[in-house]
């Protein structure tokens, strides 16, 4: 295994680069990362630590592998027939493919927002329950009532639900299925969540809603956010990664990536010139 290296000296030698957080403590890393779909390789030798307490943005072009990294950080990509991973993805150290983590725990641990909101067809006081039950973590009705209560509170979505929490979850509007979304991952207590374009299929209104939530779970959770606008990522994120060609070119502090980018292709994808 390569020691963490800065990814300037990184960047001009012939091994993959790896990119070490500047400041922060990691909580889930990716070492030699490559993802196949059959013969295709999607993601090529990504090695990055994601750390604790931030947001992190995974920005680049379409069709540059963003999504697929971000599912292998959870194993989503075991639910695609021929998709494979090769690498290792450390959450604490321990290695989420090859350790006897079971993938239902796994996914608790690490949570996942997808781009279209998509509660449960059940009432939204069980969209919330139903995890914490199933993960045993709550020991009476009272403490699943109030698991279900924290979580909307925390989702901001506690004083707009709190008298209908028998109605359908698919019943709500868009921006507030997805902020059910986020108190449905919040509900099982994890310590990071991925969340794929959370706002595209959302209104302005509904997305500045979800941006300041976003900013408010910041510090309790390792976060990261695929995004296709520059504009988000530079609102909600404090590390950046820019994807190209199923590679990281480039990680740092969000405002370095935005303000000074080291790399030609991050500064023409950042200023729309990447054609
Ligand atoms: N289920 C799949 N089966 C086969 N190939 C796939 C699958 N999902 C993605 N790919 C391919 O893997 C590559 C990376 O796709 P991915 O969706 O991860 O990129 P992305 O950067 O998230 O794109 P976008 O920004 O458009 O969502 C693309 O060439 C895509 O066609």
């Amino acid at each position: 295994m390569n020691a963490p290296v800065p990814a300037a000296e990184a960047a001009n030698s012939s091994a993959a680069p790896v990119f070490p957080d500047p400041v922060s403590p990691s909580k889930i890393s990716a070492r030699g990362v490559s993802v196949y779909y059959g013969q295709k390789r999607a993601i090529d030798d990504v090695s990055i630590e994601i750390p604790k307490n931030y947001v992190t943005a995974f920005i680049g072009p379409s069709g540059c592998g963003k999504s697929t990294f971000l599912r292998s950080l959870n194993r989503m990509n075991d639910t695609i027939p021929g998709a494979r991973v090769e690498g290792e993805i450390l959450l604490d150290g321990m290695d989420i493919y090859r350790s006897a983590m079971d993938v239902v725990q796994l996914r608790a641990r690490v949570g996942m927002v997808f781009q279209k909101p998509n509660p449960f067809p059940k009432s939204i006081y069980e969209n919330i329950a139903y995890g914490p039950r199933i993960h045993g973590i709550a020991a009476s009705k009272g403490e699943l009532d109030g698991i279900v209560e924290q979580s909307l509170q925390r989702a901001g979505l506690w004083d707009e639900v709190k008298d209908r929490l028998g109605d359908s979850g698919t019943a709500l509007s868009g921006g507030q299925q997805q902020r059910l979304c986020i108190a449905r991952a919040i509900a099982v207590d994890p310590e990071v969540i991925l969340m794929d374009e959370p706002c595209s299929a959302l209104d302005p209104i509904a997305t500045a809603r979800i941006e300041e939530l976003i900013d408010e779970l910041r510090g309790r959770y390792a976060i990261v956010i695929v995004t296709h606008s520059m504009q988000q990522a530079a609102r909600v994120s404090q590390r950046t990664a820019f994807f190209h060609l199923g590679k990281i070119v480039e990680y740092g502090t969000t405002s370095d990536i935005f303000t000074t980018p080291r790399e030609e292709r991050t500064k023409d994808y950042i200023t729309g010139r990447y054609g």
